[in-house]
């Protein structure tokens, strides 16, 4: 065969690293987990009639195969080179309805497939459309940085010294029926993307021995420094500093490695945010989370997310955020939204905690996302900004909640 291949359309479904033969046709589908880096790669040593359907089970995914060909061989043998398909994350995405796109590797535009001399800039591509793609691309150059510093097997060996994890999903349930309330997830923010610095003299540690004393069952700790002037120091300094509250670490996890690293700060809990992973992430992060001994409160947005993450296995905690990502705008009827229906009465029959994040400033709120079926609340503005944020507290939920 000369010239052209046509453009192939390939079914294929993918559930590990695979090698399909079929006559002497063989795909090969790498796929490495570490970091992400789902590369996968079809390398074809092929005669000119081909025709290849793969299928095993679990991952649907549609490859785009797309290729020329050159007779370069002896004999009438065809000599494929090499066809490259590289696939990425974001197809996956975008098939599971995630709006965040992960940053386009700089090597190759977004979402191509096919060969490079075909390759097109694609502008859109680009630049990041909102707030939480913009926080989770600039995460991925922040991560590979850290790990330079921080290699995954030195952190491999100081988890294995660290102290053991605190019981997050416990305290929340203790909390709840200590008090008949919501248990509350207090976080330490500085300063976010919508509302700039909500605290000019912040002092982690205070505000965090100021919440554990006003009643707070976990504390939520940012340590996003660009977006949310927040900090792994300051995780590792409530910790040190004798705050038996449970730590979430509030970070925008893109890599496993960040786990690890939370680990190591002394988190008790990390965030996984459904419209930035995909559900293989998710449940790949699940695991190496119950491995170390962590929580993990899964955020959703809406719906779909919601949908998604009541498929995947192990999930304790899922956190509904009522902040849209686009406009920043918060509505709690989110929550009470995202709890009707099919998907409330299958976080009942599963007795999962659902937490009720952003937006909550009064004890109607509290009130509100209550009797939606909400089991915590993470609530940061309103309390962080208060000149005592102990009182605060109480003043959230419309009484004491101390443990005196
Ligand atoms: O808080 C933001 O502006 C923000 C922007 C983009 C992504 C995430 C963001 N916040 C993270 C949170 O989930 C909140 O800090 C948390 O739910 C507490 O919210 P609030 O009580 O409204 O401070």
């Amino acid at each position: 065969m000369e010239g052209l291949v046509p453009v192939q359309r390939l079914p294929v479904r993918v559930a590990s690293p695979s090698l399909y033969r079929c006559g002497n046709v063989s795909v090969s589908i790498k796929r490495s987990l570490s970091g992400f880096a789902m590369d996968r790669r079809i390398r074809f040593t092929a005669p000119s009639q081909f025709s290849i359907r793969a299928q095993q089970s679990d991952l649907k995914e549609s490859l785009v195969v797309s290729s020329s060909s050159s007779v370069e061989d002896k004999g009438n043998a065809l000599r494929i080179k090499e066809w490259e398909v590289e696939m990425y994350q974001d197809e996956v995405a975008i098939s599971q309805g995630i709006r965040i796109r992960r940053k386009p590797p700089t090597k190759a535009p977004l979402g191509y497939t096919g060969p490079f001399e075909l390759r097109l800039h694609n502008n859109d591509a680009d630049s990041p459309r909102n707030i939480l793609e913009e926080i989770t691309w600039y995460k991925d150059v922040e991560v590979s940085r850290m790990k330079e510093l921080n290699p995954l097997d030195a952190l491999k060996k100081a988890v294995e010294n660290a102290p053991p994890t605190r019981d997050f999903v416990g305290a929340l349930r203790m909390a709840q029926e200590r008090t008949g309330l919501p248990g509350l997830i207090a976080e330490v923010k500085k300063a976010s993307p919508s509302r700039g610095v909500l605290k000019e003299n912040f002092d982690p540690v205070e505000i965090a021995q100021a919440y554990e004393k006003g009643g707070a069952a976990c504390l939520s700790v940012l340590t996003d420094q660009k977006y949310f002037q927040g900090g792994f120091e300051n995780l590792e300094a409530i910790r040190n500093a004798g705050v038996k509250c449970p730590l979430l670490c509030k970070e925008f996890v893109v890599d496993p490695w960040q786990i690890y690293y939370a680990r190591t700060k002394g988190a008790d809990a990390v965030l996984l945010i459904a419209a930035v992973l995909t559900d293989l992430e998710i449940t790949y992060l699940l695991k190496i989370c119950k491995n170390l001994g962590l929580a993990a409160l899964v955020e959703v947005h809406d719906e779909r997310e919601m949908g998604r993450v009541l498929g995947i296995e192990g999930i304790e905690l899922v956190g509904i955020n009522n902040r849209s990502l686009e406009t920043f705008k918060v509505d709690i009827s989110n929550t009470k939204n995202l709890l009707e229906g099919e998907h409330g009465r299958q976080i009942r029959e599963k007795d999962m905690i659902v937490v009720g994040e952003s937006g909550l400033f009064t004890p109607d709120d509290i009130a509100y996302v209550q009797a939606a079926g909400v089991k915590a609340v993470l609530v940061g503005e309103s309390i962080v900004k208060q000149s005592d944020p102990e009182k605060g507290i109480a003043g959230l939920f419309g009484r004491n909640i101390s443990h005196s």
